[in-house]
């Protein structure tokens, strides 16, 4: 028999680190609530016939956005045999609210009462014998941190699923509120499954409109509700969600008060100390600026820079390619075999892992920063910036995580329950740098800026100026106006970052990166090889008569008011659309064709002849915000649908190219160049952009007019 194990809980209790360590997968954890945002299916190590899924973590069982409605519909519609209700410790206050409500699911539930080690660290005393009694559950102290507890949890868990034995139905509610919630249950009894009967009760007198749906009662027994429900609110002198609430609340804190002993009293703790340091208002931005800088410092220009020059200096362009080609040539390889493993695959793959350092040493950072808690700072730090256009502080989470890669940033957008906002952050999160665009803005800096670190500092900042002023602009277009949700991301203590938590996403996100440069990076390399290698007639010939050189004349004319049109540029960011790293790979094999330098820094010399650095710059603005690869157009398909998708394509490529065009041409008038049409061109966009920005928000201003006039 398949045993359903489901692990249900608040975010950031730790039900990843738990998952992981039952089913021995690797899924992403982190320090910060919303990290799991889709529920992810494994088997409990040494015993196949028990499924185990992970759920997003929830806060109550009447759900807001997305992936919370994952979480309950899983549990409520597809029920499995046994929850697992995963609880902070820390915080059981907090926490204990939704074990109420999964009490009343009907399932069975036992309760892991996680980060023990932390509350024994605190010295803190849980008695969790007479918190079973009270909950009328099993309760069982565990660490997923540290592994402790875990046999004596699966057992329980697998007895309690076995034996069928849901919890017995504790009376939470006031004696007034019982009342009601029998009077409704004796309406809607025959509707519902008998043990799902208190729940559906209690949901009607919250008046939750979803769970009402679901039921189909007929008019009768709906005219009945809601009677009942107006004669409990008029009672209460209260809305019926509150009350159900606040009386959940004061059971709560009965029950944490007899069961639980804390011995600090209200001191400030160290998390505290760093916060109000770190999240000060006027040193956080300073502070933020600060790690991003180190962080992109060491990893960019020194620790990982050297550790790349190491990779393409002497690895590639010393051992490697001379080994591969005297190799070929002693075993009599033909000359375009040759030609397509040197020139097609050797250079271009090799362009692209030759930064496969760099980027670990990125993620290894970007994991600490999450794993050690600065991460939910920054989202709570930049919430205030974000608030004060519009946007929500939510929307940096996505961000955040879309510094790895856009496509699981796109997704993490789901966090967010305001739905303007979350297609908003949906559209733009590919704005910021993902880690495939490293190796382009590292090429430009090195190749025309001397390695300088500003460069990679200022793609960032352009990422989130971009973002706010989409958000601004996108904000007064119907399809996404509204206002901000509250934003209510809770700050997780500080810890020290584990070891394997930083291993694993780092490893992780390498293998992701490896796959692609041996997979679709591989086969462009191989395609653009071939084209640039023959003409129409698939004679072999140099570059210069080339397909690929024919196809790229055709149309780099649109990229010319932007300072680069030549084909090379135009063929490069073409192919950056299946992947990002593509960019730099083409560069690499159309170099190889060139046969020119020896040195290490093939692909600087090359570059550093056809771009100016106001070109150059110009260059990597349009590939930072033009539309991101097909894996993350695919993403944002997903969560747009296909006209959404299309059209913030569309507003991604006009608004890369606009802002492009300005830099370079105000950039070529203030440094000599002239007033020319292509000025004239930027003058226009950039007075379309401001009027986008500033003209008033219609929709806004009506739906404050209909509000005030009620
Ligand atoms: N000290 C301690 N830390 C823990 C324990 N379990 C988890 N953590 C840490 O808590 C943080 C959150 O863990 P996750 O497993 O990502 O939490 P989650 O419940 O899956 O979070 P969401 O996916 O956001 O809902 C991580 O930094 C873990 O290392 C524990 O038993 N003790
Ligand atoms: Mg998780």
């Amino acid at each position: 028999m398949v045993i359903r194990l489901a692990l249900a809980g608040n975010p950031n209790c730790g039900k990843t680190t738990l998952f992981n360590n039952l089913t021995g997968a690797v899924q992403h954890t982190g320090n910060w609530p919303g990290v799991t945002v889709e529920k992810k299916e494994g088997r409990l190590k040494g015993n196949k016939d028990v499924v185990i899924t992970d759920l997003p973590g929830i806060y109550s069982l009447s759900p807001y956005s997305p992936e919370e409605v994952v979480s309950r519909d899983y549990l409520i519609k597809d029920k499995p045999e046994i929850i697992i209700n995963v609880v902070d410790a820390t915080n059981l206050d907090r926490n204990l609210y939704l074990t109420t409500q999964l009490l009343e699911t009907g399932i069975p539930v036992v309760v892991a009462l996680n980060m023990i080690d932390v509350v024994e660290k605190n010295g803190d005393k849980i008695d969790s014998k007479r918190l079973s009694e009270i909950l009328g559950c099993s309760v069982i102290e565990i660490s997923a941190l540290k592994k402790k507890g875990m046999d004596e949890l699966v057992t329980a868990a697998v007895n309690t699923a076995k034996s069928k034995q849901t919890s017995a139905v504790k009376k939470i509610f006031s004696d007034k509120t019982e009342r009601f919630i029998s009077e409704i249950a004796a309406v809607i009894e025959g509707k519902a499954e008998d043990s799902l009967l208190r729940w559906y009760s209690v949901k009607l007198l919250e008046k939750d409109e979803k769970a009402t749906e679901t039921l189909k009662l007929d008019a009768q027994e709906r005219n009945r509700v809601v009677e009942i429900v107006s004669r409990f609110e008029k009672e209460f002198d209260d809305d019926g969600e509150s009350i159900i609430t606040n009386e959940r609340y004061n059971h709560i804190g009965t029950v944490v008060k007899e069961t639980s002993k804390k011995t600090r009293k209200e001191k400030l703790s160290a998390s505290d100390k760093i916060d109000r340091i770190v999240t000060n208002r006027i040193l956080a931005l300073p502070i933020f600026a600060c790690v991003m800088i180190a962080v992109y410092y060491i990893s960019i220009s020194t620790v990982g820079g050297w550790m790349t020059d190491w990779v393409n200096d002497t690895l590639f362009a010393e051992t490697l390619i001379p080994g591969a080609e005297s190799w070929l040539e002693s075993v009599g390889a033909a000359d375009w075999l040759t030609s397509f493993i040197v020139n097609g695959v050797i250079n271009g793959v090799g362009a692209v892992l030759g930064f496969l350092p760099q980027m670990i040493v990125l993620f290894i950072l970007l994991a600490v920063l999450e794993d050690c808690g600065y991460m939910a700072r920054i989202a709570f730090i930049m919430d205030r910036i974000f608030r004060k256009f519009g946007l929500s502080g939510k929307s940096f989470i996505p961000i955040m995580i879309g510094t790895g890669c856009g496509v699981p940033g796109i997704m993490a957008s789901r966090t967010i329950e305001q739905e303007c906002d979350r297609k908003i952050t949906a559209m733009t999160t590919t704005f910021i740098p993902c880690s495939a665009k490293i190796p382009i803005i590292a090429l430009i800096a090195g190749a025309l800026f001397g390695g300088s670190v500003w460069i990679a500092v200022s793609a960032y900042f352009l990422g989130v100026i971009a973002i706010i002023m989409s958000g601004i602009i996108l904000k007064k277009m119907n399809r996404f106006s509204g206002t901000p949700a509250p934003f209510v991301v809770e700050l997780p203590p500080y810890h020290i970052p584990g070891l394997k938590t930083v291993m694993f996403s780092t490893g992780d996100r390498a293998k992701a990166f490896i796959k692609k440069a041996g997979t679709i990076i591989f086969v462009a390399c191989a395609l653009i090889w071939f084209l640039s290698s023959y003409n129409w007639s698939l004679q072999p010939v140099g570059i210069e008569n080339s397909i690929l050189e024919s196809i790229g004349s055709a149309i780099c004319g649109i990229f010319a008011p932007l300072g680069w049109g030549d084909w090379q540029a135009t063929v490069a960011t073409i192919t950056g659309f299946i992947a990002k790293e593509n960019v730099l790979g083409t560069f690499g094999t159309l170099f190889g064709l060139s046969e020119v330098s020896d040195s290490g820094e093939e692909i600087w010399g090359f570059v550093a002849a056809s771009f100016t650095q106001l070109s150059a710059y110009s260059f990597l603005i349009f590939n930072l915000l033009c539309a991101p690869c097909f894996a993350a157009i695919g993403a944002m398909r997903r969560e747009l649908g296909n006209k959404g998708c299309l059209f913030a394509v569309g507003y991604q490529m006009v608004f890369a190219y606009a802002v492009a065009l300005c830099v370079y041409q105000f950039g070529m008038f203030f440094t000599g160049g002239g007033f020319t049409a292509y000025t004239l061109l930027a003058v226009v966009a950039l007075v379309g952009i401001i009027f986008c920005l500033v003209r008033p928000d219609r929709i806004l201003d009506r739906k404050k007019a209909e509000v005030s006039a009620t």
